[in-house]
C-alpha cells in the first residue's frame, strides 16, 4: 500500500457479508460528491446537501432503473471519518443489493478499496495515529467487553497521550543534556536527569507488563485444568461452564482424551481445555493422555493445579512444565479438609463453594493490574516498540552524559514508533493488512 493514488476515490461495501436489516456501502475521495450524484435520485442533489444530513432516496443503475430505495449520507472534508469527502449509501441488507450499488459506484470511477484503506486514510491525514488504527481493529474483531473496553480506550487516543507524557521525560533529559555538552563538569542536576529517566522507564515498565493482558483480552487464553485422576477437573470445568459439558464419574481416570470449552471469564474469551488425571499408568491410552495433559499445559496462558481436598495430599508423579502461571485449587470443599495449604483456593464443585475468588485468581493472573482503567498495549507491534524504547532509557541511565544522548534519541524514535509518527511504510502496510475491506 503506497501513498500514491491517495486522490483517487475508493468504495467498498462497509457491513458484514450476508443478510441483514441495513447494508452500507461507503465511498471516500475526491470524486466521491460526484459519484453520488450521478446514482441518487432525491430531492436534492448529494454534493449540494449540507454535510452530515441524510436524503432519502432511489439508487439508480445505468439503464436508469431502480437498485434500491435508501438513504444517502454526505460527509464533506475534512469532516469525515477518512478526513476526505465521503458519501455512505444505506441500503436494504442483501449481498445482492449491496454488489449492485458497489458495482454502480465502480462503473462511475470509484475502485474497489483494499483492505482498511478507509482507516489507512484516516491515519495519513493524522486524523488517527497507528495506535487508535490499531483501537479501530480491536473494535471490529472484539468478541469479548474487556477487548470492546480496550478498542474504545486505545480510540479515545489514551495511549497516544501516555506515550507522548513518556516522551516529554526523556526530552527533558536530552534538553539537559545537550545544553550542558559544553560544560561537561556542571553535571545535570538529577531533577533533569536522574528522575525524569527514572520516571519513564517506570511509565514504560508498567505499559508493557499491561501487554500480556492487552494480547489475553483480543487474542483470548487459554486454561488448562490439570492434577491426578479424581481430583474434580471435570466437575470444576463442567462447574465453570454452568453445563455438564465433560463426563464426571467416581472412576479414576474417566477423562482420557482432552476435551475444550470456551467462555468468557473476566471480560476475556478463555478456552477451558480439560485433561487426562495424571498418574503413572501401565495402560497405553491413558498413557498418552496424562502425556498430552502435560503437553497442554505447558501451551496453556495459565494451569489449575486441582487437589482432591478430601484425600490425603500427594505429589504429582510428574513435574509440571517450567515456565507456566500456576493456580493451586483445593477442590471438594464441601467435604472435610483433609490438608491445609493457605496458598490453594478451596473450591467445590457441588456447592460452588469458592468460585467467584477462583474467577476473581484467574482475572488477576490472566489482567493483573492493568484493569485500573488506562490504556493497555494491546498488539506486538507496541510492546516490540515499547520494549526497545525502555532498552534504550535503561542503556542512557547507565552511561555518562556525553553517551546518553544517543541513547535517548533513539528512545525518542522508538516511542514515536509506538504512537506511528516515525514508521516505515511496510510497518503501516502490515498492520492495515489485518483489517477487513471495507473498515
Ligand atoms: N454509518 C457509519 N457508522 C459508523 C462509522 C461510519 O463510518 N459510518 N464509523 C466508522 O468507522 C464509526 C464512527 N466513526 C466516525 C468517526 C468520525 C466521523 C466524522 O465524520 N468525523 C468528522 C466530523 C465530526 C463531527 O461532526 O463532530 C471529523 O472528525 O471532523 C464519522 C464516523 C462507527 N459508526
Ligand atoms: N463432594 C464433591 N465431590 C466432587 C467434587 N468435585 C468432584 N467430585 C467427585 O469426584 C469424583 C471425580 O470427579 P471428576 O470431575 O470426574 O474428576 P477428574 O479430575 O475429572 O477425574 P479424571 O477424569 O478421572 O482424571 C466424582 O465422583 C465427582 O462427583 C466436589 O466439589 N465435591
Ligand atoms: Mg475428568
Amino acid at each position: 500500500m503506497t501513498r500514491t493514488g491517495l486522490a483517487n476515490t475508493i468504495a467498498a461495501i462497509a457491513t458484514a457479508p450476508g443478510s441483514a436489516g441495513v447494508g452500507i456501502v461507503r465511498i471516500s475521495g475526491e470524486e466521491a460528491h460526484s459519484v453520488a450524484d450521478r446514482m441518487f435520485r432525491a430531492r436534492r442533489l448529494p454534493s449540494r446537501t449540507a454535510p452530515g444530513r441524510f436524503l432519502f432516496g432511489q439508487i439508480m443503475g445505468a439503464q436508469d432503473e431502480t437498485i434500491d430505495e435508501g438513504l444517502c449520507l454526505v460527509f464533506r472534508a475534512p469532516h469525515s471519518y477518512t478526513a476526505e469527502d465521503v458519501v455512505e449509501f444505506q441500503t436494504h441488507g442483501s449481498p445482492a443489493v449491496l454488489s449492485r450499488v458497489l458495482a454502480r459506484a465502480l462503473e462511475l470511477g470509484a475502485r474497489p478499496a483494499r483492505p482498511g484503506e478507509f482507516t489507512l486514510r484516516a491515519y495519513l491525514s493524522g486524523r488517527l495515529d497507528l495506535v487508535q488504527a490499531e483501537a479501530v481493529l480491536e473494535l471490529v474483531n472484539a468478541s469479548s467487553e474487556t477487548a470492546r473496553k480496550q478498542g474504545t480506550l486505545g480510540l479515545s487516543g489514551a495511549l497516544g497521550a501516555q506515550v507522548q507524557d513518556i516522551g516529554r521525560l526523556v526530552t527533558r533529559t536530552l534538553a539537559a543534556i545537550q545544553a550542558l555538552l559544553d560544560y561537561p563538569e556542571e553535571g545535570v542536576p538529577d531533577e533533569d536527569r536522574r528522575e525524569p529517566l527514572a520516571q519513564a522507564a517506570a511509565q514504560l515498565q508498567h505499559l508493557l507488563d499491561t501487554a500480556r493482558a492487552g494480547q489475553a483480552a483480543t487474542r483470548g487464553a487459554k486454561l488448562a485444568l490439570i492434577g491426578k485422576p479424581n481430583a474434580g477437573k471435570s466437575s470444576l470445568l463442567n462447574a465453570l461452564l454452568g453445563y455438564e459439558r465433560s463426563i464426571v464419574t467416581a472412576t479414576p481416570g474417566t477423562t482420557r482424551d482432552y476435551l475444550e470449552a470456551g467462555l468468557e471469564l473476566a471480560g476475556v474469551p478463555v478456552t477451558l481445555v480439560d485433561t487426562a488425571g495424571i498418574r503413572e499408568t501401565a495402560d497405553t491410552i491413558e498413557a498418552a493422555g496424562v502425556k498430552q495433559a502435560l503437553h497442554l499445559a505447558g501451551n496453556a496462558d495459565l494451569v489449575l493445579v486441582l487437589e482432591d481436598g478430601s484425600a490425603p495430599r500427594e505429589a504429582l508423579p510428574v513435574d509440571l512444565p517450567a515456565g507456566a502461571s500456576l493456580i493451586s485449587v483445593q477442590t471438594k470443599a464441601d467435604l472435610p479438609a483433609a490438608w491445609h495449604d493457605s496458598q490453594a483456593l478451596r473450591v467445590s464443585a457441588v456447592t460452588g463453594a469458592g468460585l467467584p475468588e477462583l474467577r476473581a485468581a484467574v482475572e488477576q493472573a490472566l489482567l493483573g493490574d492493568a484493569t485500573r482503567g488506562e490504556a493497555w498495549l494491546s498488539t506486538e507491534r507496541q510492546a516490540d516498540a515499547a520494549r526497545r524504547a525502555l532498552g534504550h532509557v535503561q542503556a542512557a541511565q547507565a552511561l555518562p552524559d556525553d553517551l546518553a544522548g544517543y541513547e535517548l534519541e533513539e528512545a525518542l524514535r522508538a516511542l514515536a514508533e509506538l504512537t506511528g509518527r516515525d514508521v516505515q511504510e511496510d510497518v503501516v502496510d502490515a498492520v492495515f493488512a489485518n483489517f477487513c475491506v471495507g473498515k
